[in-house]
């Protein structure tokens, strides 16, 4: 049994991911890299230093207490060498603006609970409940597991938000514990999803698969990120199309447009693949929404 995980953030009074009003639990640490990512954050099961230029009063503390030589002023502009970093976390706890943030904490089963605890009254009121996000949460499927099993024992809805990417039966291990998915999918044709998000789309379409083949296709919101020039084009959404019309009883598709995070990749040290910075058309949006329209589902947008 796990007793504690990794966990970067913790959000109250969420409305944007799944039904009511929700606390969603961003877990660390994920398989897949995909070049939009918008929470690259969560990637990596360490902690991330995160750098804001504009806290910084250059007092030059966290040069001094790294213990690997990791910071440098070079030229006056604070660096960090993300190869030596250790994600000790000493420059971000010594800091004195807050400049330097260390993304990242353990919690135990007991602690996570507490936290969701907290707003269960706006969760029955709403109909709400808690979502598990990241990162990937099906990466701590143990940790994962155990907190759906205490939601389930005090009545609390969740929702995993999810690439659907997991051994199968991992996959149908955790899912006997959810009560409804939010479901990604991101690319029909596998060399290009292997190109854009690390991985292969096959476990994904599999695990979905499973799901609505045992009569719980009711129960999966599928969301479909729509990447300018890599996801919205008409090859890719027919792919989807097709897809998505072998599955029973699912209703619902939310389209999610992409938006520019160009900047936190920046105070993560981190590379940003992204070429375009522009939200997909309304017209591009307008299309999709049709084609998905027509196989009788709910396209929310
Ligand atoms: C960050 S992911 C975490 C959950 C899971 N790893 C997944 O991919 O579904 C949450 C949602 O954000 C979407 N997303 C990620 N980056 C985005 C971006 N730049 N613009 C719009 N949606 C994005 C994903 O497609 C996914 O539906
Ligand atoms: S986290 Fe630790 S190793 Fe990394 S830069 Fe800060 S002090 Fe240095
Ligand atoms: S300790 Fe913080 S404020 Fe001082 S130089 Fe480093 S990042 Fe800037
Ligand atoms: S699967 Fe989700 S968390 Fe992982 S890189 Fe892709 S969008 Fe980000």
């Amino acid at each position: 049994m796990a007793n504690s995980g990794f966990v970067f953030d913790i959000k109250r009074f969420e409305v944007h991911d799944g039904p009511g009003i929700r606390t969603t639990v961003f877990f660390k640490g994920c398989p897949l890299r995909c070049w939009w990512c918008h929470n690259p954050e969560g990637m990596y099961f360490s902690e991330s230093v995160m750098y804001f230029e504009y806290k910084c009063i250059g007092c030059r503390t966290c040069v001094n207490v790294c213990p690997l030589d990791a910071i440098s002023f070079d030229f006056g502009k604070h660096h960090i060498d993300r190869l030596k970093c250790s994600s000790c976390g000493i420059c971000c706890e010594s800091c004195p603006s807050g400049a330097l943030t260390c993304i990242g904490r353990a919690v135990t089963v007991d602690e996570l609970m507490t936290e969701i605890q907290k707003d269960v009254i706006l969760y029955d009121n709403s109909e709400g409940g808690v979502t598990f996000s990241g990162g990937e949460p099906l990466v701590q499927y143990e940790f994962l597991t155990d907190i759906l099993k205490e939601c389930r024992k005090l009545d609390i809805h969740t929702a995993l938000d999810t690439s659907g990417y997991a051994l199968e039966d991992v996959f149908e291990h955790v899912a006997e514990n959810v009560d409804i998915f939010l479901y990604d999918l991101k690319l029909a044709d596998n060399p290009s999803h292997i190109i854009y998000t690390g991985v292969s789309n096959e476990p994904i379409k599999k695990n979905l698969k499973m799901l609505a083949d045992s009569g719980r296709g009711g129960d999966v919101i599928l969301r479909f990120p729509v990447i300018p020039g890599i996801t919205d084009t008409q090859e890719n959404v027919e792919g989807l199309a097709e897809f998505i019309s072998t599955l029973d009883g699912i209703k619902e598709i939310d389209l999610l447009p992409f938006h520019d995070i160009t900047e936190k990749y920046t105070r993560l040290g981190m590379k940003y693949n992204m070429s375009v910075q522009t939200a997909p058309s309304k017209e591009k949006l307008k299309y999709i929404k049709k084609r998905f329209e027509q196989l009788g589902l709910y396209v929310k947008l």
